[in-house]
């Protein structure tokens, strides 16, 4: 999403409650890597020029057997402020795309040259760039971390197959680290670290590693120390560089003030600081009985050589890679972006040991039957799959897709066919992103990103085919959209601008998907959901900026959904009978339905394949496991909307005419819930079915209580009976709306039919982690329970993750190395700056897991600050729809309705 600077801006100044304070900052940290990789078409400042021909295309057409090999597509994941900007500007200039090194504090990083850009109206926001090293194409993907843009994470990580978590070494794992590194974690994606900030007074690398360890849950494997030298005639201490644990070698980069050459010096028994070896024998060792318990090679080498530092860098640089394809490890590599310290073998890791599209398991897609298969594995002939991860909207391109190609290869003036829109679509013109260049490209190769021009109805998360594909229905695991938590209705200014404000949202949900737009039946107002409040105020920022329509936007609300009250509750409506005429015409059917309340509670990430059950083994797949109960669940007609379940099972067999066939055929309907229709009609099966399903969709869209969306509810068609010509499309659809409705009406409770009781309010959790130091976490825990009407999950803290002491104790030795810090001139203020943004001392921070409603922590920024003496920091994220007690539904009702 390309948002203009000053949407950021007005919303930020319009957002004043602590809660939007919140979110506004977060937001910047999302999108500031995010317009700080934005490029032009037309680079005006020479500054940012590339300084050499860096057209990876260009200068690799002619080894594309050798691309995707040699193709890493990774994303960056930190928390705000851990230097993913700093450290990217240099990746850049390290790899020649950027002439200059741009300074994030003096403000002139590509992002502030985006700025003028932008001004003229020709900026291209960039989700994807590429560059070179090593002989490899570095797809970088911009990874946003913030909740508000949950679609955004999403869709990022989704085509990720690699990523580097930075890490402040002062604040070290942070609230947001977590969210971003869970999300992460259950796409599967392997992930190395980079500790940052080595530099700064405070700085714990040893410390960072054990957070890993106990907050994370992952293996961190240290692969570097830092060097930590006294100055010359002084007991002062610096961060110099690093010393390389596999070679080991010191490395230093004070040779060149830009940093961009790495001196490399052996470090033996001679080293002049034997402290400095010492710990890095210390740290070999570890690494070698770390490896050596995981890793079938080390183990034999070991055996046969006997000595931790006989084994050679290469093979224990294989055995990393193997383990961290795999997720078992994570490589900790450390540094100082800022003083051009550590970036480029932080570069080198990427390339040795993150996975290149090979590597990683098969993409998961969906044939149009509901069976799974494997997408990508079919040799060279597979035809082309591609995902669009990413629309942009450029005022002078048009729509700019952002695709990553999973199998078969997308040609320039390809015909394409969207097999999620059912459209057919043209790739005019295909393009490759680089840092402050674009180049055209022919082709899109198998495991590659790009971007495709002059596709009209394609949106963030569709699949695209080659146009002659008979899969007509194969689609990926897409990305899971999340249902909006925020709304607000939007006024056009006057009935002229109805209609651009329409085709402008319909635009900007083709780019944001997690927007949302209905109108309200009673109202008739156009109201616009997100995922908060600014989201919401960004989203109609560009409505008036970027689009140029006149709109309102009315107050900001919370979206509640509705279901039926009592979990496992059975309503049924076993005929129920339409007949009315509508404009002139009978319309009749006849239809039962049961609609069940389901138990669960909303999992956000429910709906998706995860890439990780994707086995190597394609015997497997469709035969077990939750794709197979997919798989059937879809034969038997299942489908989920929105949290519901939905079951039309339509036989296609008419309905047997002698009684005997009749009642064989009846028997095995009920056995397999399918129903066989009875009476006449000409509508083909995939006609009743939509109908049905537009008819059990339109009753779910509005519940009983406030007319919010319902949830929670499995709908099933137990019999249709049809009128021949009268049982048209429309008459059934509202046929089946008016039986599952009187069925939720009835809910549990058939007797009373008793709406305000047999109905329920449910309201969005959010998963919330909290840091405070540790004589603060009473009075928090207190707050979040008590005031908060939330639920404590957890209480983190450095020494009490048993789980993993006892697997330390036994088969992972975690090994840190003890942590000296800067303590040159300026360390004493530097140290009370950095340990303000920090809570309390790094040792006695707690970290504090709860689900709590989200009405609940409106304002808790500002909360939160009081509570802790401004050190507590939180981030969240919804998890799903919880039920409301009561008193609290009873009261919005009425306040609702209005007294
Ligand atoms: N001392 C020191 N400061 C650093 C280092 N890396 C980054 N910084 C500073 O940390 C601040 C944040 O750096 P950014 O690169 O903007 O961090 P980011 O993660 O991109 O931050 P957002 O874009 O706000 O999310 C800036 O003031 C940087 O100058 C480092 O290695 N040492």
């Amino acid at each position: 999403m390309q948002v203009p600077a000053g949407a950021i801006r007005s919303a930020v100044r319009q957002n004043t409650n602590a809660f939007s304070r919140w979110t506004s900052c977060q937001y910047h940290q999302q999108h500031s890597f995010h317009a700080r990789v934005t490029a032009s078409v037309t680079p005006v400042n020479k500054a940012f020029m590339p300084i050499q021909s860096t057209r990876w295309y260009s200068s690799h057409a002619h080894k594309a057997d050798e691309a995707i090999k040699n193709t890493r597509n990774i994303g960056i994941i930190a928390h705000i402020d851990a230097g993913k900007t700093t450290t990217t500007e240099r990746m850049l200039h390290y790899a020649g795309f950027t002439r200059r090194i741009g300074d994030v504090d003096s403000g002139d990083t590509i992002m502030d040259y985006m700025k003028q850009e932008r001004e003229r109206g020709i900026t291209i926001t960039s989700a994807a760039i590429t560059f070179g090293w090593k002989d490899h194409r570095i797809n970088l993907i911009d990874t946003p971390g913030h909740v508000d843009f949950t679609i955004e994470v999403e869709r990022s990580i989704r085509v990720l197959d690699g990523a580097v978590t930075i890490l402040d070494a002062v604040a070290g794992v942070e609230a947001q680290t977590e969210t971003v590194w869970q999300q992460a974690a259950r796409q599967g994606i392997p992930r190395i670290a980079f500790v940052n900030k080595m530099d700064r007074a405070g700085a714990g690398f040893g410390r960072t590693v054990r957070e890993m360890r106990t907050r994370l849950g992952c293996r961190p494997m240290v692969v570097q120390i830092p060097l930590m030298e006294s100055l010359q005639g002084s007991n002062d201490i610096q961060f110099n560089g690093v010393v390389d644990v596999l070679t080991m070698e010191v490395l230093r980069w004070d040779s060149d003030p830009k940093g961009a050459k790495v001196v490399r010096s052996p470090l033996d028994s001679n080293y002049a600081d034997q402290e400095v070896y010492q710990e890095a024998v210390k740290a070999r060792v570890a690494l070698v009985e770390q490896l050596s318990a995981m890793d079938e090679n080390i183990i034999e080498l070991f055996l046969t050589l006997e000595d931790h530092m006989a084994i050679e860098a290469k093979d224990l640089q294989a055995a990393i890679r193997r383990l961290t394809l795999s997720s078992t490890i994570v490589p900790v590599l450390c540094g100082a972006s800022f003083r051009n310290i550590g970036v480029q073998p932080l570069m080198d890791s990427v390339v040795d040991y993150l996975p290149s599209p090979e590597e990683r398991p098969a993409a998961l897609g969906r044939m149009s039957d509901g069976k799974v298969v494997e997408i990508g594995n079919g040799g060279p002939k597979e035809r082309l799959c591609a995902l669009a991860f990413k629309v942009v909207h450029d005022a002078r391109r048009g729509p700019m897709v952002f695709v990553r190609v999973y199998a078969g290869q997308l040609n320039e003036r390809a015909q394409l066919w969207n097999s999620s829109t059912h459209t057919k679509e043209r790739a005019n013109k295909l393009l490759q992103m680089y840092a402050m260049d674009v180049e055209e490209i022919p082709h899109i190769t198998k495991g590659n990103i790009g971007v495709v021009l002059g596709l009209k109805d394609t949106r963030t998360g569709d699949t695209l085919l080659d146009g002659h594909d008979p899969r007509k229905g194969l689609a990926l695991s897409g990305i899971k959209v999340p249902s909006p938590v925020f709304f607000a209705s939007i006024e056009p200014m006057s009935t002229s601008d109805e209609k651009p404000v329409e085709e402008a949202i319909k635009a900007l949900i083709r780019e944001d998907p997690s927007l949302g737009m209905r109108v309200d039946e009673e109202t008739g107002q156009t109201l616009l959901g997100g995922m908060g409040e600014l989201h919401l105020e960004v989203a109609k920022e560009r409505l008036v900026s970027d689009f140029k329509v006149k709109a309102e936007m009315g107050r900001m609300r919370i979206s509640f959904k509705e279901t039926m009250r009592g979990a496992g509750v059975v309503s049924e409506v076993p005929a129920w009978e339409y007949d009315r005429e509508i404009l002139g015409k009978r319309g009749r059917a006849r239809v039962g339905v049961t609609v069940e309340r389901l138990e669960r509670f909303e999992d956000q990430e429910d709906e998706r394949v995860p890439e990780s059950e994707s086995s190597s083994s394609k015997a497997e797949v469709g035969k077990k496991g939750k794709k197979g109960q997919a798989d059937a669940a879809i034969h038997m007609g299942l489908e989920e909307y929105d949290g519901n379940e939905i079951i039309v099972s339509l036989s296609e067999q008419s309905p047997s005419t002698d009684e005997a066939g009749a009642l064989a055929a009846a028997e095995k309907a009920a056995a397999t819930g399918t129903v066989i229709p009875s009476g006449s009609t000409d509508l083909p099966i995939p006609v009743l079915r939509t109908s049905i399903k537009n008819g059990i969709l339109s009753a779910l869209s509005r519940g009983p209580l406030l007319g919010y969306a319902q949830t929670h509810l499995k709908v099933r068609l137990t019999d249709l009976h049809l009128y021949g010509g009268e049982s048209t499309p429309a008459a059934i659809s509202s046929c089946v709306a008016a039986a599952v409705t009187e069925a939720i009406r009835l809910g549990g409770n058939p007797s009373t039919g008793d709406i305000d009781n047999n109905s329920v309010l449910l309201e969005p959790i959010m998963d919330v982690r909290v840091e405070v130091a540790e004589k603060d976490v009473g009075t928090v825990i207190g707050d979040i329970s008590g005031t908060r009407r939330g639920r404590v999950l957890s209480l983190g803290h450095d020494d009490d993750s048993t789980a993993h002491r006892e697997e330390d104790e036994t088969e992972f030795h975690l090994y840190a190395p003890p942590d000296s810090t800067y303590t040159g001139p300026g360390s004493a203020s530097s140290s009370a700056s950095s340990s303000a943004g920090a809570v309390g001392t790094m040792s006695d921070r707690r970290s504090i897991r709860a689900q709590v409603p989200l009405s609940s922590m409106l304002g808790y920024d500002a909360a939160l600050r009081a509570l802790t003496g401004g050190t507590g920091k939180f981030a969240m994220e919804v998890i799903g729809y919880g039920e409301m007690d009561f008193d609290r539904q009873r009261d919005l009702i009425k306040e609702m309705r209005g007294g």
